[in-house]
């Protein structure tokens, strides 16, 4: 199909907008309208090539300050507009867009919870715009095709909850899972924090130590849309890029091998997605791919599943690119497999 569309990608100086906006320049059917950073911005009109050699010529592209004129040639010129920036940020800018009639894909968590109630304890505000948070769809690709396809606004799933939700949600479809708490230990690349320089951050001061015990804002993510209560914990990694999350699962009585097995073969067509059954995955096995790898052994009762992102690529501008795919009604996984 001769589909094009122009795509504008605000935040593109950050560690998943600039990985988009290469996505995007290599996609045959999508090209950058532009790429825009805040008005302050300390890289504004630097070339995003410049920040990013790595990706050479490819994206010889002004950062653009995202100012009155900048809305005005994104109202002219973008078919979808990329939000890459903090919820705060998107929370704000997607209406702004949104009433321009553009379709919105808002990598931050701005529009993943159902309530203005679960903002104010998971995000520390209460929603300004619950109009346009009852009315986001969940850019989970996998699971959420249809409405992705159909929505105006997509809220693209988060990096730790596309991985947990990928490998729980076929044991929970086909009902093997118990009722007690499912144990996520989670473990990110410093990449996941974003570009802007903090000390916890620091890639030297990086160990391997656990954040947010009880409270990320991805426990009710994960909660949401897995539909049982879940104990997550992230932990940040001295590596650059990557999702590990290793996950108890307690199995009803008598579950057997062939009924997991059965269960994860609702993903097995998926492209981007690689059961690797007893063989677990790694960081290794996923950085700088497009795929959710999930592996899993069983002793009686207890299941232990095992799953890898690349948390730029499935946890953000990979799943983003998707879910353009699908609102473009494209092939889902065009543009990403067999990129690299
Ligand atoms: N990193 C990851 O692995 C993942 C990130 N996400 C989410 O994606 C979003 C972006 O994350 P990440 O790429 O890590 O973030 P970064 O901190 O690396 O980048 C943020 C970008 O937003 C720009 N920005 C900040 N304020 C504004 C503004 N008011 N208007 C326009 N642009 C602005 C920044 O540029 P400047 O400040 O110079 O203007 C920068 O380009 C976040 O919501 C994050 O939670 C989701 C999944 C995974
Ligand atoms: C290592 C690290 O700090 N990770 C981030 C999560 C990544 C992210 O950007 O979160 P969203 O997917 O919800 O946007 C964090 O824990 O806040």
């Amino acid at each position: 199909m001769n589909v094009t569309k122009n795509i504008a990608v605000v935040g593109a100086s950050g560690y998943s907008g600039a990985e988009l906006a290469s996505l995007i320049a290599k996609h045959p059917n999508f090209s950058l309208s532009g790429c825009y950073v805040s008005e302050q911005s300390l890289d504004k009109n630097t070339l995003l090539s410049q920040l990013y050699p790595e990706h050479g010529n490819l994206l010889d592209t002004p950062l653009l300050p995202l100012s009155a004129s900048a809305f005005a040639d994104i109202q002219a010129q973008a078919d979808y507009v990329c939000l890459c920036t903090d919820h705060k940020v998107s929370v704000e800018l997607a209406p702004k867009f949104l009433e321009m009639g553009k379709k919105v894909f808002d990598l931050s968590g701005g529009y993943r919870l159902a309530t203005s109630q679960d903002y104010e304890q998971y995000y520390g505000f209460s929603h300004p715009y619950e109009q346009w948070l009852k009315q986001a769809e969940y850019g989970l690709a996998e699971w959420n095709a249809q409405a992705i396809a159909a929505a105006q606004l997509i809220a693209v799933a988060g990096c730790y909850p596309t991985a947990a939700l990928n490998a729980l949600k076929p044991l929970k479809q086909a009902g093997l899972i118990a009722d007690e708490k499912i144990i996520i230990n989670a473990v990110s690349g410093v990449t996941g924090a974003g570009r802007k320089a903090s000390i916890n951050t620091h890639f030297c001061e990086v160990s391997l130590a656990p954040y947010g015990l009880f409270n990320h804002r991805h426990t009710p993510e994960i909660k949401q849309y897995l539909d049982h209560e879940v104990l997550f914990t992230p932990h940040l990694g001295n590596f650059a890029r990557g999702i590990l999350e290793t996950i108890y699962v307690s199995l009803k009585p008598q579950v057997t091998s062939n009924q997991i097995e059965a269960a994860y073969q609702v993903l097995a067509d998926e492209p981007l997605i690689r059961l690797k059954g007893a063989q677990l995955p790694s960081i290794k096995g996923v950085a700088g791919l497009p795929y959710v790898d999930i592996g899993w052994q069983q002793q009686g009762s207890q299941l232990i599943v095992v799953v890898a992102i690349d948390n730029l690529l499935k946890g953000a501008a990979g799943q983003a690119l998707q879910c353009m795919n699908l609102s473009s009604q494209l092939q889902p996984e065009l543009g990403l497999k067999g990129a690299w």
